[in-house]
């Protein structure tokens, strides 16, 4: 893999997994700065265990959007963005915030509710929220946390096609790097630079989204009958 000044992860042969078990054996890929890439694959093919893999390497440079949002239920929508820059504040602004929110986040907090259309909502506890409106702010709690790139596990999935449109380009609009698992094949083609295909364990598909055609991503997934598709491995040498 050519590695340049713009890349920002590479992985030589490294195994991904979980302890002793191994779901990713022996993965090469690489970063690069400036573009987007949609990762994708079925259930259990390793989408979250190649994003952990990037979060540990990537640190404090990476906004983080998981998929099980990690939002506090009791706690209102703006407590919850406003945890996206905990570490930043002392504890003793974080605990007045909590009482008492300070102006200066409020404000924007308020702007990324206004973008994300949560506005009149910062006040509502997250437990009292829609599926979509929860992943909206799962959303601003990771664009609050002003990061040059954004990793994020799925975080379109519970919105319509129109919204995860108007979704991902905020992402852009804030992140020039972005790797995002979804299940939208159709975005993945028209929204994004790179698609990585992950299937059996493997990396099958590492190739421009201009590259690929619908048909490429379908062998991604295991048909009805529980077959895989003949894919082969496309932009792999
Ligand atoms: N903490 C863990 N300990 C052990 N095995 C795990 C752990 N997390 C995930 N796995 C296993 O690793 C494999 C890949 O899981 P992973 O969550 O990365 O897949 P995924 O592609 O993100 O799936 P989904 O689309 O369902 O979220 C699965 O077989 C899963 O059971």
């Amino acid at each position: 893999m050519g590695e340049s000044r713009d890349t920002l992860v590479s992985l030589n042969g490294i195994d991904l997994g979980h302890g002793e078990r191994v779901v990713l054996p022996g993965l090469h890929l690489g970063l690069r700065r400036g573009e987007r890439v949609a990762l994708l694959g079925p259930s259990g093919a390793g989408k979250s265990t190649l994003l952990g893999a990037l979060r540990r390497q990537l640190g404090d440079s990476a906004a983080w959007c998981p998929q099980q949002h990690g939002l506090v239920p009791q706690l209102a929508v703006h407590h919850n963005i406003y945890m996206g820059r905990l570490a930043e504040h002392s504890a003793l602004a974080n605990l007045w915030n909590l009482v008492r929110p300070l102006a200066g986040p409020w404000r924007e907090v308020a702007e990324l509710c206004d973008a994300l259309g949560l506005d009149g909502l910062m006040r509502r506890p997250v437990a009292q929220l829609s599926g979509g409106q929860r992943q909206r702010v799962a959303i601003a709690r990771a664009l609050y946390q002003q990061r040059a790139l954004f990793l994020g596990d799925e975080p379109v999935a519970s919105v319509d096609p129109h919204q995860a449109l108007r979704l991902l380009a905020l992402i852009d609009q804030r992140h020039a790097t972005s790797v995002i698992a979804l299940h939208q094949r159709e975005l993945a083609l028209s929204h994004f630079d790179r698609v990585w295909g992950l299937r059996d364990g493997r990396l099958v598909i590492d190739a421009p989204a201009r590259e690929l055609g619908l048909a490429d991503l379908d062998d991604l997934y295991p048909d009805a009958d529980g077959q895989t598709g003949a894919a082969t491995s496309r932009g792999r040498p």
